[in-house]
């Protein structure tokens, strides 16, 4: 195997490691001479530095080769947040992530690191500067944030220094960047079938969109200061860019960016809401005879149209986070990598 050479403490696994975060994870994780076992569901990454372990999660036996020798996993693998299949994310995200933490302790794994959500404590109303001991959502906006709260906390309580298993859970928000398959991509889309002319409320609500490499480097942060009595064990950690912006602006800069108009005229926030939650019952009933799917949700409305950005200080104070790239550069970087979504016949502007 590729990775016979390398100290052991230095091998670590990515589980969810074809995705999105997953993929820019291993890339920096090699590049800091880490070696890497990928385990995922399929294989979505072409990477002949890594050993990769085809399964699912929810199965221990399938995880346990993928764990052996290793120190330190990083968990982030998901259902998709746009599906609406409750059983998968309650299977995947909860029961699912009993068997990581089971599988991790059978290897005599050290350190779990589990990709969690800022969303955890958004319930659809204004969040401003939220800090890691705001209560979990009592009513989270869909199945996704409800199995997202769950994971999070078995993962938190598995803490147990005693058993040399350390536990923490890193909470991104709005991840964009280079290869993401939702944001981008559902912008150009909707903006191309011609709905991307109305903003949603007054347009000032600030939300934190954070650049993958900087989640990236939040996830490693953690993973090299989780030491058996350091502070971070058994804890929560928002990772942002630590620079809140209007919603619609950033969705702007991305579009203009592409050479697709802006968004440009304002829409009540709670006549959308509404029209978004009828028309997801539609959806629901027509379900055996017809599949649409709605393009505004109730919870992108909701995300669309509150504030809901988080201080990311007890990270800076605890790991010494600090964002590595700011966001005019990240965009900038996402937008020219996003080259052949770009507006046919338009050339390059940010
Ligand atoms: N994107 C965002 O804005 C945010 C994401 N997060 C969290 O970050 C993490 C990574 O997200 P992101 O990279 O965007 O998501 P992706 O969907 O790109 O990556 C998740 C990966 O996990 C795989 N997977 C799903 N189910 C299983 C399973 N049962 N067994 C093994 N692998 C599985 C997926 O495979 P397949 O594609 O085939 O399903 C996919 O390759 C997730 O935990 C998500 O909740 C948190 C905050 C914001
Ligand atoms: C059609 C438009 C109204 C909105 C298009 C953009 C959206 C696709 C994205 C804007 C904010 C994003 C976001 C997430 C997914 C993609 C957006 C809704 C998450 C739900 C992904 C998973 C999380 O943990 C939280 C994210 C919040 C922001």
């Amino acid at each position: 195997m590729a990775t016979r050479s390398r100290p052991v403490s230095k091998k670590c696994a990515v589980i969810g490691g074809s995705g999105f975060l997953g993929q820019h994870l291993v890339e920096s994780l090699l590049e800091k001479g880490y070696s890497v076992n990928v385990f995922d569901i399929h294989k979505g990454i072409q990477n002949d530095r890594v050993c990769f372990f085809q399964g699912d999660l929810c199965n221990v036996q399938d995880l346990q080769l993928a764990l052996e020798g290793v120190t330190t996993v990083f968990h982030c693998a998901s259902p998709a947040p746009s599906s609406d299949n409750r059983e998968l994310f309650y299977k995947v995200n909860f029961i699912g992530t009993k068997a990581v933490i089971r599988a991790c302790k059978q290897a005599g794994v050290q350190k779990l690191i589990l990709t969690s959500s800022a969303s955890v404590v958004f319930e659809g109303s204004d969040v401003k500067n939220g800090q890691e001991d705001l209560p979990y959502a009592k009513k989270p906006i869909d199945y996704y944030t409800e199995t997202k709260i769950l994971q999070e906390k078995e993962v938190l309580s598995s803490n147990n220094p005693d058993e040399n298993f350390l536990t923490v859970a890193i909470r991104p928000h709005g991840i964009f960047g280079p290869r993401d398959p939702q944001l981008v991509p559902v912008l150009v889309d909707t903006a191309k079938r011609g709905k991307m002319k109305f903003i949603i409320g007054d347009g000032n609500n600030l939300v934190d969109f954070t650049f993958v490499k900087n989640v990236v480097h939040g996830h490693i942060l953690a993973a090299e200061r989780l030491e058996k009595n350091s502070a971070i064990c058994g804890k929560a950690y928002h990772i942002t860019n630590d620079e809140p912006i209007p919603f619609w602006e950033f969705l702007s800069r991305i579009l203009v960016g592409l050479g697709y108009d802006a968004p440009r005229y304002h829409l009540p926030y709670l006549l959308v809401y509404y029209l978004a939650v009828m028309l997801s019952l539609v959806s629901l009933l027509l379900k055996p005879f017809l599949t649409f799917k709605p393009t505004f949700t109730p919870m992108r409305v909701a995300l669309a149209g509150t504030y809901h950005y988080y201080s990311c200080e007890k990270a800076k104070c605890d790991m010494g986070y600090s964002p590595l790239v700011r966001l005019d550069k990240a965009i900038e970087e996402t937008v020219q990598s996003y080259s052949h979504l770009r507006r046919a016949g338009s050339t390059a502007e940010m």
